[in-house]
């Protein structure tokens, strides 16, 4: 990527996230907008997934709009193929069945035998390690992708937060993690249903051959990492996502400090204005990379990025 160094946030994640004691704890990360939050979750992700031997998808990044899922899938694509992994993306840009193609590898058949859909015994596989999505496309591949399943996940980053638990998106949290709880069920149906026979309501089973090993432990959890700008710290909204001793993280002095080199510019205008400050503002701006606009109502607001 060219990078020489990390930012702040890149650097306490790391350090968080790898070595003694890394991934204990959930992460809940608060950090000015353009201090680097993406590539402070991906590269220990990376890092982490990089011994993987089986490809399953292992993590899933959700974000709230399509714009900001592209970018964090080129910041995964342009860190994941050199350690072997593969990153997808479901957010809508392309028809369901092209992004089904791009997720699920099909099996390999014999000459002159056609893959069939509906037949339940063919074993179908992840094509990518790492998932990027937005909350109405990932829903659509959980209800009815054949072969999409979250059940080796290991890594769940929530970002921009605030906005994705402001809005239910059809209720993607508690689905995701619903499918990601320890659900032996999925796993071994016959075993259990001897089991519950057997013991009544005892299950002490725990996942065994599947890869969702957390730091050789035998009860692997789903390492959570929660971002923002302007993190949320109303308990009643984080204990939706069941954190696991969460660690808040906050970088910059202030809440709303913007990194050094991030300009920033203040339009006040009518709204039915706006489009046309807009535009000539991106005029002004000509071969400028990137701008971001916010805007802001009463305590809501929102971010856009544009390439
Ligand atoms: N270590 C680094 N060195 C130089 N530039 C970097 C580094 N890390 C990230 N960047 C660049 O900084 C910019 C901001 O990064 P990023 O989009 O991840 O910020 P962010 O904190 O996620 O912002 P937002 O809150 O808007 O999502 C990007 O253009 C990215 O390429």
């Amino acid at each position: 990527m060219g990078f020489s160094s990390l930012f702040p946030v890149q650097v306490a994640v790391w350090q968080e996230t790898i070595g003694p004691g890394a991934f204990e704890r959930d992460l809940c990360i608060n950090s000015p907008t353009g201090s680097g939050k993406t590539l402070a979750y991906a590269l220990p992700i990376v890092q982490k997934l990089s011994t993987r031997s089986v490809k399953c998808l292992r993590a899933l990044v959700v974000l709230p709009t399509r714009d900001l899922a592209m970018q964090v899938k080129e910041v995964f694509a342009a860190i994941a193929p050199a350690v072997g992994l593969s990153v997808g993306l479901a957010v809508g840009q392309s028809s369901i069945a092209d992004e089904i193609s791009e997720l699920i590898k099909r099996p390999k058949l014999e000459a002159g035998i056609c893959y069939d859909p509906e037949d339940v015994t063919c074993e179908l596989q992840s094509s990518v390690d790492i998932l990027v999505a937005t909350p109405g496309r990932l829903m659509d591949h959980i209800n009815s992708t054949k072969g999409f399943t979250l059940e080796h996940l290991c890594y769940l980053v929530v970002d921009e937060t605030d906005r994705l638990l402001r809005e239910a998106y059809q209720s993607w949290l508690p689905t995701v993690l619903q499918f990601t709880q320890s659900n032996e069920e999925s796993l071994f149906p016959l075993a259990n249903s001897f089991l519950s026979s057997t013991f009544g309501s005892l299950k002490t089973i725990r996942r065994c051959g599947v890869e969702r090993g957390f730091k050789g432990k035998p009860h692997p959890r789903l390492v959570k990492m929660v971002l923002s700008a302007t993190l949320t710290q109303d308990p009643s909204k984080l204990a939706q996502l069941n954190l696991h001793h969460p660690l808040l993280m906050t970088t910059g002095k202030r809440r709303y400090q913007l990194p050094e080199k991030l300009e920033s510019y203040k339009l006040i205008c009518e709204s039915n204005l706006r489009p046309l400050y807009l535009v000539a503002l991106l005029q002004e701006l000509g071969e400028e990379k990137c701008i971001k606009i916010k805007e802001y109502s009463g305590l809501q607001h929102q971010s856009r990025r544009r390439r």
